[in-house]
């Protein structure tokens, strides 16, 4: 795997895409490891607008709730950002999208995309998957259950991490919302006053 070198007087931004719908402590421990070990300057979190792989499956929560508990969450650090670039583009999310828009905002900065292991090795399947390597480094972060793989990919434009292993994901949230279970811990205490005050993810 290729670790991305250092450009002379560029900011490091980590791009960190996703439903959240709810935002978990899985997404931010990632996001958070990867800052400290690729010395990030920033890391933006990007809800999707609509994640077209997940659309047909199941209902996804409006825009507006997912932006906001993304923001609840992040609050608090001062490292953490989040962007509506894909929730005001409109229509299906494509991330070649999302990294045009925000190199355009961040000229000075090369762009780290943050995600899943498992998302990593189905992004052959995503829109335009040479100009992804093209405007951005990718880190497939290790999720529990899910194997590395990242054969087929550019060896010089991703690197693999291990994380604490969280075995969390939002799918498990909603469920144990609707069964009546609760969520505390695994999703930030105000994403949880959130979810409940919005009476989200009720069976
Ligand atoms: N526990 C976790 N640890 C590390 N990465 C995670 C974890 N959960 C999700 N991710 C990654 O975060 C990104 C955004 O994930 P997403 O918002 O789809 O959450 P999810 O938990 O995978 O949702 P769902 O269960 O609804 O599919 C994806 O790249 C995903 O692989
Ligand atoms: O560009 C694509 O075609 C594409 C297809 C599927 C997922 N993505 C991106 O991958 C990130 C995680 O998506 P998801 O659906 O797992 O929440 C998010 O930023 C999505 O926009 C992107």
């Amino acid at each position: 795997m290729g670790e991305p070198s250092a450009a002379a007087g560029r900011r490091r931004i980590g791009v960190m895409g996703g439903t959240f719908d709810p935002i978990h402590h899985g997404h931010l421990v990632a996001a958070s490891e990867v800052g400290s070990r690729f010395g990030l300057d920033e890391v933006v979190f990007v809800p999707t607008g609509e994640p077209w792989q997940k659309v047909d499956d199941r209902r996804v929560s409006p825009a507006e709730h997912r932006y906001l508990m993304t923001v609840i969450a992040t609050a608090s650090n001062p490292g953490f950002t989040v962007s509506r670039v894909d929730i005001d583009r409109g229509g299906p999310t494509y991330t070649t999208d999302t990294l045009r828009d925000l190199a355009v905002e961040h000229p000075d900065a090369d762009l780290y995309f943050i995600t899943g292991a498992d998302a990593l090795t189905a992004i052959l399947g995503w829109k335009n998957p040479d100009e992804l390597f093209r405007l951005a480094y990718f880190i497939g972060v290790t999720r529990p259950g899910h194997r590395l793989d990242s054969s087929g990919l550019p060896a010089d434009r991703i690197s693999l991490l291990e994380v604490p292993a969280l075995a969390i994901s939002s799918t498990d949230c909603r469920d144990r919302v609707a069964d009546g279970e609760p969520v505390w811990y695994l999703v930030p205490d105000g994403v949880v006053q959130y979810i409940n005050k919005h009476r989200l993810y009720r069976a």
